[in-house]
């Protein structure tokens, strides 16, 4: 049977991050930071993976995990690797050193914005009709993104990149899976999320859904002001509780009892504010896998809308590009189903030269598409200063 190298010795997230090479599988949260290299098995569809896991051994008393990125639409193939050695390390944040600067990366860029900002404004303005009624399909809440072409005058370094989204944000989840090459060699899904899809532990289970938004500022004093704004704003609360709805819906059969709090509470990243609930719970069967919780779950109304396929069928005639693994999920699961996911935000693909970064919102009958515009201008710059580029898009 192929074995799984497990290696747990002493090493430290930052270590991880220092041995990284792209091809690798990282993944860090806040409680443990994992790298996975080299390849023992893969799997397209997450239903396969208890029988793709149950015929590996590790030469440790762990059992074998598989990491990997699920796409946005479901019916496309997910990529998901069974490593042949995996590195395990306390999270980032265990250590007391402060946040490192970003080093940028060296060259130039040239950056296509698709659609354009005008056009992203008039595609909101298309989603609000949608949500008027006219279609039927009592479509409550739709999420629209863009994207930005980012080509740059060197490949990319992406183990700079990842190195510079983890070291700035320790206590989020940064992540770098590797994804099947398209043209230009190795392509990597790189990003740092917010947003805890699911996390099971024996028989326990959580989901962190974020929805409701608000860019930083610099000022404090405005800073605070649009915390309050943002925790206060009718319109934000709803388009927060139809996430919390949907999760809790997926989550209430698989569980005997559910911890949802009555009210969203803020959090921060350094880039955004956000409505944040964490739902909690007990699983009726221990047994049941992390990533059959995934598929309950995914796509949740913070990143596709609500109903879902209503929502779906806007995304897809809106925007014009296909989203890819972008608002899918990554994070790992071992063959015992426990194992963490995350909302597949705040990211780019990168193959070569190129990255394609992404940042959507959610759109209910109140927003405003100026102010979603520059939502996602504000959660592009994560990526963007990840890279060095110090500019609004
Ligand atoms: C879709 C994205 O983010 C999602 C949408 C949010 C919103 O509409 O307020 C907030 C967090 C995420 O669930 C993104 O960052 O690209």
């Amino acid at each position: 049977m192929p074995q799984q190298r497990v290696v747990t010795s002493a090493s430290t997230a930052g270590d991880l991050l220092d041995h990284y090479r792209p091809g690798d599988s990282f993944f860090s949260s806040a409680a443990r930071a994992v790298r996975g290299e080299g390849v023992l098995a893969t799997a397209t569809r997450i239903d396969d993976l208890p029988t793709v896991l149950s015929g590996i051994d590790t030469d440790d008393s762990q059992p074998p995990i598989a990491m990997g990125a699920l796409p946005f639409d479901p019916a496309e193939p997910a990529h998901l690797v069974v490593p042949s050695t995996v590195c395990w390390a306390p999270p980032l944040a265990a250590h007391a050193a402060a946040p490192v600067a970003r080093r940028p990366l060296a060259g130039t860029w040239s950056i296509t914005p698709v659609p354009p900002p005008a056009e992203h404004v008039a595609a909101v303005e298309q989603a609000l009709k949608l949500l008027a009624g006219a279609s039927g399909e009592g479509l409550r809440k739709v999420v629209l993104a863009r994207c930005l072409r980012v080509r740059g005058s060197e490949p990319v370094d992406v183990a700079q990149v990842l190195a510079n989204l983890a070291r700035r944000d320790r206590s989020g989840f940064t992540f770098a899976m590797n994804l099947p090459e398209r043209a230009a060699g190795t392509r990597t899904l790189i990003g740092a999320s917010p947003e805890l899809l699911v996390a099971k532990r024996g028989r326990s289970v959580t989901s962190n859904p974020l929805a409701g938004s608000a860019p930083r500022s610099a000022d404090p004093t405005l800073d605070q002001q649009r915390a309050v704004a943002l925790l206060t704003s009718a319109k934000d609360r709803y388009e927060h509780a139809v996430v919390v709805d949907a999760v809790v819906e997926a989550l209430r059969p698989h569980c005997r009892g559910l911890d949802v709090p009555a009210e969203p509470e803020l959090i921060g990243t350094a880039t955004m504010w956000h409505l944040s609930t964490r739902v909690s719970g007990e699983l009726r069967d221990p047994t049941t896998p992390s990533h059959t919780l995934v598929k309950a779950l995914h796509p949740t109304p913070a990143v596709c809308g609500t109903p879902t396929a209503a929502a779906h069928r806007a995304i897809t005639g809106i925007e014009p590009f296909d989203r890819g693994f972008y608002t899918g999920a990554v994070g790992y699961t071992d063959a015992a189903g426990d194992g963490e996911w995350v909302v597949t935000i705040r990211c780019a693909d990168t193959e070569g030269r190129d990255l394609e970064l992404f940042a959507g919102g959610g759109i209910v009958p109140e927003s405003d598409p100026e102010a979603e515009l520059a939502e996602t201008s504000a959660k592009l710059r994560t990526l963007l200063l990840a890279l060095g580029i110090n500019q609004s898009l």
